[in-house]
C-alpha cells in the first residue's frame, strides 16, 4: 500500500509520532511545529494503515472551525467519506452524547442549551428572589462560581464550605439554580461537560459501549483541557483505549477558565506507556519572528522547556509602531493592510489581533472607510444579538414551554401589559409549587390570583404560543421562523427604534429567516435523533457563530488573541501593546501566574505570524469614555531590540500637540459643538475647496494650530486651523 502521501510531508520526528505503535502518545512541541498536522496525519494513518474503522476514532479540537478544517483535511488525505468520524469540540461532543442518551442522562428529550447571557439573567432572578443585595452578590460572580465548580466536576453537595458564609451562600444559589435548570430542561455550557462525565460515572452500560467503539482518542490543544474534560477522557479511554494528545505548555491561555496545564504532566503519570515526541522545527514563522517569540516566552518560569528553530529565511524585523492614540493606531494598521493589498497580496492573509473585543470597533471603522472587506471572529456574535435571541426564544418556547429563560425573555416583549408585578407573581407561584413559569402562568389564571387585566394579558400570551404551536407544527424551519417573527409582532416592536438601529435589527431578523431556510440537518444530529428545530437551536447556542457577518472569501481577519489559537497568517498585527491593556490590568495586580498567562497569550499571538509581525501601542487611549496615558507593554521590553524596527508616525517627527480647547475663532455650521474639540486624529473632515479628508496630525497651539489633512482627491496638506474652515463629518 502506498502511504507516501501520509508520510512524505512530514519530518522524521513527526513521522515517528504518526506511526507510533505505543499505546499512548504525547506530542509536546512549540508553536508552528506541525502538531495539528501530525494529529490529522495520525488520524488518516489509523484508518488507512491500521484499518481502524472511522467509527472508532474520536478527534477533539478547540473550536468548531478547527473541527471543520480537520474533517476537510482528513477527507483529502483519505479520499473517503469522513462522515462517520467523530470530530468536534469537547462541548460539541458532550452535547451530541447527551442528545443521544438524554434519558440516561436524566434530561428531558427537548432540553435546551442555556447560553452565558441567559445563565446570568436566570441567576440575577434567583439572587433577587432570595432577597439578596445584587450589589454585594453580583450575578456575574455567581455565574463564575457555578461554572468553576462544574468545571471541577462538583455539584453543590460536593462543595465543602465549612460554614464559610460567602461560600455557603453561593452554594445555596447554585442549588436553586440547579432546581430551575432541572425544571426547565436547561443545560448551560459547563453542565454539558459535567453531565457527559456523570453519564460515564452513572451509566456503565453506556460507557462500556463507547469504550468498545471509540478505541482511538485524539486531542489537539491538550494544554487547555480542564479538569472535567480530562476526567471524561480518562474514563472513556479506560484500560483499552489509545490516546494521542498534542499540546504546548507555552500556549496554555485558558487558565482563567479552569484549564489546567498540569494535565500534560498528569497525562504522563495517569496513562501507562506514554511515548513522548518532541518536535523542534518550526515551519511557520521567519527566523526573526521566532527568535522574538522565543525571547519573550523565556521570561516565564517553570516551563517544560523547548527549543524551536527554523530553516526558513530570517525575514523582516518585527515592526513596532508608537501611535499617538488609538485612532492613529487603527489608521496605521489599515494603511499597512492597504499597502499589502496594493502589492498584490490577499486581504485574508492579514489578521488584526487584540486583547479585548472592544478594540475591534475602530479597526472596523477604518477598514470600512477604506472599503477593505473584513470579518470579526467572536465579539457580539450573530446569535447573541438581542433581536436574534428574542426570536429564538419564541422558537424555544414552541419546542419546550417550560424553558424559563426563554419565557422570561419574551413574556413581555413586545410589550403586552405584563408588568414586573405580574411577572413577580408568576415567579412566586412557580417557586412555591416548584413548577416552570409557563405552568405557573396557567395556575395563576385558574386560581384567579391575578387582577383581571393582568390575567387577560397573560392569557393572551398563552394563547399566542399555543396558537403558534398548533399552526406551525408541520411547517418548514424557515417558515416557522418567519411565522414566529410575524405572529409575535417582534418586527413591529423593533420598528419603533431609531431608524439606524431598526434597519440593522430588521435585517438581522431577515438574515435569521434565511439561515433557518438554508439550514440542513447535519447527519450527526440526524443520527442522534434531533429534529431540525432542535438541531438549529443547539447550533445557535453552541457555535454562537464563531464568525460574524457574511462568509466573505477574501477579507481581513479580526479577532481576540484568545481566538487566534491554532491559526496562522502571513501578516499579523497585535494592537494595543500597552501595560494595563496587554498585559491586562488584572493580571498585573493579581498574583497566581496571571502575568505569565498573559505572556503566553502574547507568545501565541506572535507565533501566528508567518512573514511579517507588527506590534503597536497608543500613547493615549480612550477606553470606556475616558482617556488614559500608558506605557508600552513590558512584553516589548522583553524582546531583543535588535529584532525590532521602530516606526515613528510618518507625518511629523515631533510629538504633536493636541489642543484640548483651542481659542480658534467660532465658525458657523459644523464647528465646535459645545466645549468639545471636534477634530481628533483620524477625524473625517470636509474642506470647501479640497473636499473630503482625514486629520493626520496637529502642530502648534491656540490660533497657530496647524492641522495636517489627507484629502481624498487633493492629497496631504498642512492648513492653519483657524482659517481652514474645516467641517467635521
Ligand atoms: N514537515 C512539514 N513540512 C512542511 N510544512 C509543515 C511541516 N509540518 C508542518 N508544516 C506547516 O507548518 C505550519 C504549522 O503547522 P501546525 O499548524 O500543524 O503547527 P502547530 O504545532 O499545530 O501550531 P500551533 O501550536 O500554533 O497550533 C502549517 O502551515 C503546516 O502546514
Ligand atoms: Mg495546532
Amino acid at each position: 500500500m502506498d502511504v507516501s502521501h501520509l508520510l512524505d510531508p512530514l519530518n522524521e520526528a513527526q513521522r515517528r509520532a504518526v506511526t507510533a505503535e505505543d499505546r499512548h502518545v504525547l506530542v509536546l512541541a512549540g508553536a508552528g511545529s506541525g502538531k495539528t498536522r501530525v494529529l490529522i496525519h495520525r488520524l488518516a494513518w489509523l484508518i488507512q494503515v491500521e484499518h481502524v474503522s472511522p467509527l472508532g476514532v474520536l478527534a477533539v479540537t478547540f473550536t468548531n472551525k478547527a473541527a471543520g478544517e480537520m474533517r476537510e483535511r482528513a477527507s483529502q488525505l483519505l479520499q473517503v467519506s469522513t462522515r462517520p468520524l467523530w470530530i468536534g469540540t469537547f462541548h460539541g461532543i458532550a452535547h451530541r452524547l447527551l442528545r443521544m442518551h438524554w434519558k440516561e442522562a436524566g434530561l428531558p428529550e427537548a432540553f435546551q442549551i442555556l447560553d452565558s447571557e441567559d445563565q446570568q439573567r436566570l441567576l440575577r432572578r434567583i439572587i433577587r428572589e432570595e432577597g439578596m443585595d445584587e450589589a454585594h452578590w453580583p450575578a456575574r460572580q455567581a455565574q463564575w462560581f457555578i461554572n468553576a465548580r462544574k468545571d471541577e466536576g462538583e455539584r453543590p453537595r460536593h462543595i465543602e464550605h465549612g460554614d464559610h458564609p460567602v461560600t455557603a451562600t453561593w452554594v445555596r444559589i447554585y442549588e436553586r439554580y440547579e432546581d430551575y435548570c432541572n425544571r426547565g430542561g436547561l443545560v448551560d455550557f459547563a453542565e454539558l461537560l459535567l453531565r457527559a462525565h456523570e453519564l460515564w460515572l452513572e451509566q456503565p452500560a453506556v460507557l462500556d459501549h463507547y469504550r468498545r467503539r471509540l478505541q482511538h482518542l485524539l486531542i489537539d490543544e491538550f494544554q487547555d483541557t480542564n479538569a472535567i474534560q480530562y476526567a471524561w477522557l480518562r474514563m472513556l479511554a479506560g484500560d483499552t483505549g489509545r490516546v494521542f494528545v498534542v499540546g504546548d505548555d507555552d500556549q496554555s491561555i485558558y487558565g482563567w477558565r479552569g484549564a489546567r496545564v498540569e494535565n500534560v504532566q498528569h497525562f504522563m503519570r495517569d496513562f501507562p506507556d506514554v511515548a513522548t515526541v518532541r518536535l523542534e522545527q518550526n515551519y511557520r514563522s521567519t527566523g526573526t519572528i521566532l527568535e522574538a517569540a522565543n525571547a519573550l516566552i523565556s521570561h516565564n518560569q517553570g516551563r517544560m522547556g523547548k527549543k524551536l528553530w527554523t530553516e526558513g529565511p530570517e525575514g523582516h524585523p518585527v515592526q513596532l509602531y508608537a501611535a499617538y492614540n488609538e485612532q492613529d493606531e487603527a489608521r496605521f494598521v489599515v494603511e499597512q493592510i492597504r499597502q499589502w493589498i496594493d502589492e498584490g497580496r490577499r486581504a485574508d492573509e492579514a489578521a488584526i489581533l487584540y486583547r479585548t473585543t472592544a478594540q475591534s470597533r475602530l479597526f472596523e471603522e477604518y477598514l470600512l472607510r477604506e472599503s477593505i472587506p473584513y470579518r470579526v471572529y467572536g465579539g457580539l456574535r450573530f446569535f447573541e444579538r438581542v433581536e436574534i435571541k428574542d426570536a429564538l426564544a419564541y422558537l424555544r418556547l414552541l419546542l419546550n414551554p417550560d424553558d424559563d429563560a426563554a419565557f422570561e425573555r419574551v413574556v413581555n416583549k413586545p410589550t403586552r401589559a405584563i408588568g414586573d408585578k405580574t411577572v413577580s407573581l408568576l415567579r412566586a407561584q412557580a417557586r412555591e409549587s416548584g413548577i416552570p413559569l409557563w405552568q405557573a402562568a396557567g395556575a395563576c389564571i385558574d386560581q384567579k390570583l391575578l387582577a383581571a387585566r393582568a390575567a387577560n394579558a397573560v392569557q393572551g400570551f398563552i394563547d399566542l404560543l399555543t396558537g403558534m404551536h398548533e399552526r406551525m407544527r408541520d411547517w418548514t424551519l424557515g417558515n416557522q421562523m418567519q411565522g414566529v417573527i410575524d405572529d409575535s409582532k417582534l418586527a413591529s416592536h423593533y420598528e419603533k427604534e431609531p431608524p439606524e438601529r431598526m434597519e440593522t435589527r430588521l435585517e438581522n431578523l431577515r438574515e435569521l429567516v434565511n439561515a433557518a431556510d438554508a439550514f440542513v440537518l447535519p447527519p450527526e444530529d440526524a443520527d442522534a435523533g434531533l429534529s431540525e428545530l432542535q438541531s438549529f437551536l443547539s447550533h445557535a447556542a453552541l457555535e454562537a457563530g464563531e464568525t460574524q457577518g457574511e462568509q466573505w472569501d477574501d477579507c481581513v481577519q479580526l479577532m481576540t488573541l484568545h481566538s487566534a489559537k491554532g491559526l496562522e497568517f502571513p501578516l499579523v498585527f497585535i494592537a494595543g501593546m500597552e501595560d494595563g491593556l496587554f498585559p491586562h490590568q488584572r493580571s498585573i495586580e493579581e498574583s497566581g501566574g496571571r502575568l505569565e498567562e498573559e505572556r503566553r497569550l502574547c507568545y501565541v499571538g506572535m507565533t501566528r505570524a508567518r512573514e511579517q509581525l507588527c506590534l503597536s501601542y497608543a500613547e493615549v487611549r480612550r477606553m470606556h469614555g475616558s482617556e488614559s496615558h500608558s506605557r508600552p507593554s513590558r512584553f516589548i521590553d522583553e524582546m531583543p531590540s535588535s529584532l525590532l524596527r521602530e516606526i515613528r508616525p510618518r507625518v511629523s517627527a515631533e510629538r504633536p500637540y493636541v489642543p484640548a480647547r483651542p481659542s480658534a475663532p467660532k465658525r458657523s455650521g459644523g464647528g465646535f459643538k459645545g466645549q468639545e474639540w471636534p477634530f481628533r486624529l483620524g477625524q473625517a473632515v470636509t474642506h470647501r475647496k479640497f473636499g473630503e479628508g482625514t486629520v493626520l496630525a496637529f502642530e502648534g497651539s491656540g490660533e497657530h494650530t496647524r492641522v495636517q489633512v489627507n484629502f481624498d482627491a487633493a492629497g496631504v496638506k498642512w492648513l492653519v486651523l483657524a482659517y481652514a474652515h474645516l467641517e467635521a463629518r
